[in-house]
């Protein structure tokens, strides 16, 4: 059988995307997910997410990395699935759809950049070297210095395969400040197990984390990611973050189809 895929990426986090409303995608297969997403033997990707009927929300969002499993929420992946919903018809300006971490609205300009609202952050856990807290996905970060030449693939996965963390394992940022509302970051990717060009739930979490360490006063924090910009913002009320949208472009790079 041939199904067609679409190719989108959002500053650099590249994900296969399926219109999967008929049902016509294996969803157990992880060997497929896997060789898809793969580099050299498939069409190569971080992510694989298919579109979904969803019975009170536009569509609904099966997320899975590249190791060909099913994650947490996507924030990279999620903004690229609003751009895809609107390719298709099934939205125009605005969406809402229910992701493995629950409901979430969306807007996209007519230029591509869409902006998606992440779940309320309840904690964020301070400790004397990292933040840990979660945005859909779990996330550490820690400010380096001389991000540029730091070894995030050796050092992220230290981490993520640590004590800390334990079987789950967590994405981890690493991140320099560039001025009172602008940091860098670098992410190694739980699921993908190496560094990709950029990561949105790590993005909104290095903000809030930021925000909590008093690094930044401002409730609108612009990202510096390897592939590209991303702006977070939220509203901290009473230790909690709420009100919090990742924003930045998502785009269509190719289209093709693949014989399961
Ligand atoms: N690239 C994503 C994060 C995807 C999930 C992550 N790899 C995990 O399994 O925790 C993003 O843009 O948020």
């Amino acid at each position: 059988m041939e199904i067609n895929f679409y190719k989108y990426q959002g500053t650099g986090n590249d994900f296969i995307l399926i219109d999967n409303r008929q049902d016509v995608f294996s969803k157990n297969n992880t060997k497929l997910v896997e060789t898809l997403c793969n580099r050299r033997f498939g069409i190569g990707a971080d992510g694989l997410i298919l579109l979904e009927n969803d019975n009170s929300t536009d569509f609904k969002m099966v997320y899975y990395n590249s190791d060909g499993n099913q994650s947490s929420m996507c924030g990279n992946g999620g903004r690229c699935l609003v751009a895809f919903a609107k390719s298709l018809g099934i939205i125009e300006n605005k969406a809402t759809f229910i992701a493995t971490d629950g409901l979430h609205h969306a807007t996209i300009s007519d230029d591509g950049i869409v902006s998606l609202q992440m779940k309320d952050v309840d904690e964020v856990r301070i400790e004397d070297s990292y933040v840990f807290l979660d945005t859909g996905s779990p996330h550490h970060v820690q400010l380096v210095e001389d991000l540029e030449h730091f070894e995030v693939k050796e050092k992220g996965a230290a981490i993520r395969y640590g004590e800390l963390y334990g079987k789950a394992g967590s994405n981890v940022n690493f991140v320099s400040q560039k001025s009172a509302d602008t940091f860098s970051l670098r992410t190694y990717e739980r699921g993908v197990e190496d560094e990709t060009l950029s990561c949105g739930t790590g993005a909104t979490a290095v903000a809030i984390a930021m925000k909590a360490l008093g690094k930044t006063e401002s409730n609108k924090v612009n990202l510096n990611v390897q592939g590209g910009k991303l702006e977070v913002s939220f509203t901290p009320t009473e230790g909690k973050y709420v009100d919090v949208f990742l924003k930045g472009p998502a785009a269509f790079v190719f289209e093709g189809n693949i014989s399961v």
